[in-house]
């Protein structure tokens, strides 16, 4: 199995630089659907991350008693109810699944999906959900990201006893499924059947809840401003660890927050224009 470095060489090649005359039409307009009553730190957490890696408009779907949530700590973003699905014609992407638990309501949004033609990314609970009601991979005619972490990976696709047997599978589920499968770890795998990639960014900083709830804010941000689904998945997941790199100059692995970690993006960007020029 070939495997290439996902490093700084390999990211330059996949960044655009964003035109100076562009307008916040041009960089896409993302539908985040994430949250729930107690999981609401989720989706502020990818929604924050979303707008920081670049995205035009945001718009953040969940349960409208924890509206104000959003709107104290999130100003930028726009907010939605479930009623959004029936027209998601002025959106660029999706992202699913952050804090939204598995319960028949949060399913219906997965269904919702189905006669969607817009790139999506399935995340955290989207994918537990996907697994728990054995929603058919037949109904996903649309381009799309899946980014579990181990145990979410063996809950899709059956028990695995070591990393290289799940990348072996992820290679084999991404063709089949024709999607890339980020399959989150120390050093997180990227597939889309045909190439492979391994993360050179990211400490054990990010091994604490939230990590990957910003990751699919990172992915969804750039899957609306036009990448591809390889290229959406391979800025994120790169920039994200970059991100909790540069955070080790002012914090420790112990004490860093994915807070933290997300307000240091921007630095991870300005490091990739350096080496850009
Ligand atoms: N602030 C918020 O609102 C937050 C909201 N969040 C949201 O909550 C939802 C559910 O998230 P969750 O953490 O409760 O369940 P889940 O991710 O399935 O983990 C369950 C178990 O799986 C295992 N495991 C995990 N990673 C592993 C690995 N790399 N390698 C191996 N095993 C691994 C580990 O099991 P253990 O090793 O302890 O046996 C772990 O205890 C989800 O939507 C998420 O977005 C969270 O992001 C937190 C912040
Ligand atoms: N030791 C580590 N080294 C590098 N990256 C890590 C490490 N531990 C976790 N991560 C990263 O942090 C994120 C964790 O995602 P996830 O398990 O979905 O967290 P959560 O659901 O709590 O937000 C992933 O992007 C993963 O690659
Ligand atoms: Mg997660």
């Amino acid at each position: 199995m070939e495997v290439i470095k996902l490093d700084l060489n390999c990211i330059k090649n996949t960044y655009k630089k964003r035109p100076c005359d562009s307008h916040k039409g041009t960089h896409g307009h993302a539908l985040l659907i994430a949250g729930s009553s107690d999981k609401m730190g989720a989706a502020i957490i990818a929604a924050k991350a979303c707008l920081r890696s670049g995205v035009g408009l945001l718009t953040v779907a969940f349960s409208p008693e924890n509206k104000s949530v959003l709107f104290h700590s999130i100003p930028e973003a726009m907010y939605a109810n479930s009623c959004v699905m029936n027209d998601l014609s002025s959106f660029n992407a999706i992202g699913i699944g952050p804090g939204i638990g598995v319960d028949e309501i949060s399913l219906q949004y997965i269904y919702e999906l189905y006669e969607n033609k817009l790139p999506v990314i399935f995340d955290a609970d989207a994918l537990n959900l996907i697994a728990k009601y054995k929603v058919d991979w037949k109904n996903f005619n649309f381009p799309f990201v899946l980014t579990p972490h181990p145990k979410e990976f063996d809950r899709l696709f059956g028990e695995h006893d070591s990393e290289s047997d799940r990348r072996i599978t992820a290679i084999q589920k991404s063709k089949e499924l024709n999607c890339v499968i980020v399959l989150k770890g120390h050093k997180t795998f990227i597939t889309n059947g045909i190439q492979n990639f391994e993360n050179t960014t990211g400490n054990s900083g990010l091994a604490k809840g939230g990590s990957g709830d910003a990751l699919t804010g990172m992915i969804t941000s750039f899957l609306a401003q036009g990448y591809t689904t390889l290229e959406a998945a391979k800025l994120g997941v790169y920039l994200h660890g970059l991100a909790a790199d540069i955070t080790l100059q002012r914090q420790s692995e112990e004490s860093m927050l994915i807070t933290d970690v997300i307000e240091n993006i921007g630095l991870a960007f300005k490091h990739l224009h350096s080496e850009i020029q």
